[in-house]
C-alpha cells in the first residue's frame, strides 16, 4: 500500500469521474488518489447510487480503510454529464499539472489518467495544438521522445507514430524515428516491466511490407537499415512484416511487442484483443504514466454503463511499474 498513484479524473463531462468512482471498491495494492472536483464526483455517484465516501486526501495522514481519497481541484463552470464544456477545458489540464507536480516533488509514485476530449481542448483555443497526454507529458517534463504502447489480451503494442493525420505518416517513417523509439521499447520493456532480452516486432508500413520496393519504398529505404543499426546494438528487433498477418499467434509466439507504423494500423487489434481491459503505458518518460484504453464516452457519463475494467488495469500496470 505504500505505492501512492494519483489517478486524474480526466473530462469532467465524460465517464472519467464515473470509472474512478469504481477506484473505492477495488484492491489494487496500492494507495490511489484521484484528482478532480469533489463536488463532481459526489454528483456523478449520486446518479450512480452510490454511496461512496470520499475523503479529502491529506500527504501526511495515512489511507482510510474506505471510500476515496481526493486531491480536490475545483471545476471551472458547472458541468452537465454528457455534455463537455471548453470552459473545462483548463480544468482537465489542471489536472495533469498537478499529478506532474506531486511526481516531480516525490508525493506520488506515477500517474494514471481518465481520458480527456482533445477536440474540446483545442476547442477551448490553447495556444499550441494539444495532441494528448502522451505528447502534453512528454513537452511538460521536457522529454523529446516518447513512445505510445498499449497492452491488453497477451498483447502489446507500441507506435512509431501517434496523433497526426494519415497523409503525414509516411514522411514520419525514418531511419532515425525507428532507431530511437525502437531503442526506448527495448530499454523500457527491459528495465520497467524486467523483461531481460526484450524481442520486438516492426510491421511495415505499406501492403505488403512494400511488396520488394513496388508498393512503397519505406520498409526499404527506412525500415531495414534501422533493424539493421538496432541488431549491431544488440536489440532483439526483427521484421518488417506485413501488417496483416504479423497479428498471429504464429508470428507473435516468442514476441514481446509490436511496433506498429501507425495509430489505426496497431490499436484496432489490440482493442479487438482486449478493449476495457487493456492499458495505454507511456513509455520513455522519467516517471510512470498509463492510462485507460478508451475515450472519454460522453454517451455514457452519469448512467452507470461505463465499464471500470480498464481504468482498474491501467492501475494495475502503474503499480507493477512503479514496483519495477
Ligand atoms: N486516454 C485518453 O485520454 C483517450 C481519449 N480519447 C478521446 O475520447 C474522445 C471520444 O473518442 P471515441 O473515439 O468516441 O472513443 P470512445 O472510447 O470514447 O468511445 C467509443 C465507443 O466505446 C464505448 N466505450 C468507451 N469506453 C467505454 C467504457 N469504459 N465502458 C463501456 N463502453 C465504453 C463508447 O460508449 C462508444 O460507444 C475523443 O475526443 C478522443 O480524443 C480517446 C482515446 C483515449
Ligand atoms: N488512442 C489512444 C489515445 O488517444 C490516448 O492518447 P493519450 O491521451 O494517452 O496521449
Amino acid at each position: 500500500m505504500n505505492i501512492k498513484i494519483a489517478v486524474t479524473s480526466g473530462e469532467p463531462a465524460g465517464i472519467g469521474p464515473d470509472i474512478c468512482l469504481a477506484l473505492a471498491d477495488a484492491d489494487l495494492s496500492c494507495r490511489t488518489v484521484v484528482l478532480g472536483d469533489k463536488n463532481l464526483l459526489a454528483e456523478r455517484a449520486a446518479m450512480l447510487g452510490k454511496n461512496t465516501v470520499l475523503h479529502d486526501f491529506c500527504a501526511g495522514a495515512p489511507a482510510p480503510a474506505q471510500g476515496l481519497e481526493v486531491l480536490h481541484l475545483p471545476l471551472d463552470t458547472p458541468c452537465t454529464a454528457g455534455k463537455p464544456d471548453p470552459r473545462n477545458a483548463e480544468y482537465v489540464l489542471r489536472l495533469l499539472d498537478r499529478a506532474h507536480q506531486g511526481i516531480a516533488s516525490g508525493e506520488f509514485a506515477g500517474m494514471v489518467t481518465a481520458p480527456v476530449h482533445k477536440g474540446i481542448i483545442n476547442e477551448a483555443g490553447r495556444a499550441a495544438f494539444f495532441s494528448g497526454h502522451t505528447e502534453y507529458l512528454a513537452e511538460k517534463s521536457g522529454t523529446e521522445q516518447v513512445v505510445m504502447m498499449l497492452a491488453g489480451g497477451g498483447l502489446r503494442v507500441a507506435l512509431l507514430t501517434t496523433h497526426l493525420p494519415l497523409k503525414d505518416v509516411a514522411a514520419q517513417i525514418t531511419r532515425e524515428r525507428i532507431v530511437r523509439i525502437a531503442r526506448i521499447v527495448h530499454a523500457d520493456l527491459r528495465d520497467k516491466f524486467g523483461i531481460a532480452a526484450p524481442r520486438i516486432l516492426l510491421a511495415g508500413l505499406n501492403p505488403h511490407a512494400g511488396e520488394n520496393g513496388h508498393l512503397g519504398r519505406e520498409e526499404i529505404d527506412e525500415m531495414l537499415p534501422a533493424l539493421a543499426q538496432l541488431q549491431g546494438e544488440s536489440i532483439d528487433i526483427r521484421g518488417p512484416y506485413p501488417a496483416d498477418t504479423l497479428f498471429q499467434p504464429f508470428m507473435l509466439d516468442g514476441a514481446d511487442a509490436v511496433l506498429a507504423a501507425y495509430h489505426d494500423q496497431g490499436l484496432p487489434v489490440l482493442k479487438y484483443a482486449s478493449f476495457g481491459r487493456g492499458a495505454n503505458i507511456t513509455l520513455g518518460l522519467p516517471f510512470v504514466r498509463t492510462s485507460v484504453d478508451h475515450g472519454t464516452a460522453a454517451d455514457l457519463a452519469g448512467t452507470g454503463r461505463a465499464d471500470a475494467g480498464s481504468l482498474l488495469e491501467a492501475v494495475r500496470v502503474a503499480r507493477a511499474m512503479c514496483g519495477n
